[in-house]
């Protein structure tokens, strides 16, 4: 479990940028998002790609992640998520992210038929949620707005993902 203390102040890197926290899944279990009022959390239509619902500011959101979806079978999805900053507002959130230990194999359960084929990595036994957590932070500083791109990385790490869970 982890519980991260998030400050979206506008002191601080780059003012002028409307990107609190770039669209991204989570690679746990579930998170579970405490606000301060401020609203700037949006979540993506599971079923439709690019559309973004605003999150009240006072609610308290509970988000699935990967290390639901795949002992799911793929049953259960991702809640792909963003923050968008307003100039000169600040927003604090506190956030935890609950997921399994660091040497637990991320497969389906037992007895779990997939509904969509898994990754041969994921089939084997092979991957570790160290793994593929390390695989899903490696962007993390340019999401929050506090890195630069390596030339010719992309901005989002969807493919890679994606490449690592799917077949
Ligand atoms: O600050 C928020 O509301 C969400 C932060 C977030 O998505 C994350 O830290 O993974
Ligand atoms: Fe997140």
């Amino acid at each position: 479990m982890n519980f991260r203390l998030c400050d979206y102040n506008p002191e601080t890197a780059a003012p002028h940028s409307d990107n609190g926290c770039g669209s991204h899944t989570d690679y746990g279990t579930f998170t579970i998002i405490f606000q301060d009022g401020t609203s700037g959390l949006e979540l993506e239509g599971a079923n439709a790609p690019g559309t973004w619902t605003p999150i009240p500011g006072d609610a308290t959101v509970i988000l699935t992640d990967w290390c639901a979806v795949v002992p799911s079978g793929g049953r259960i999805s991702t809640a792909r998520h963003r923050v968008r900053r307003v100039l000169g507002v600040r927003r604090l959130s506190a956030v935890l992210f609950v997921a399994p230990d660091l040497v637990v194999p991320l497969k389906p359960l037992e007895g779990v038929l997939p509904v969509r084929m898994f990754s041969d990595m994921v089939m084997r036994e092979d991957m570790d949620v160290d793994t593929f957590k390390q695989v899903m932070g490696k962007r993390w500083r340019y999401r929050e707005g506090n890195g630069e791109m390596i030339n010719g990385e992309g901005t989002t790490q969807d493919g890679e993902i994606e490449a690592f869970i799917w077949a």
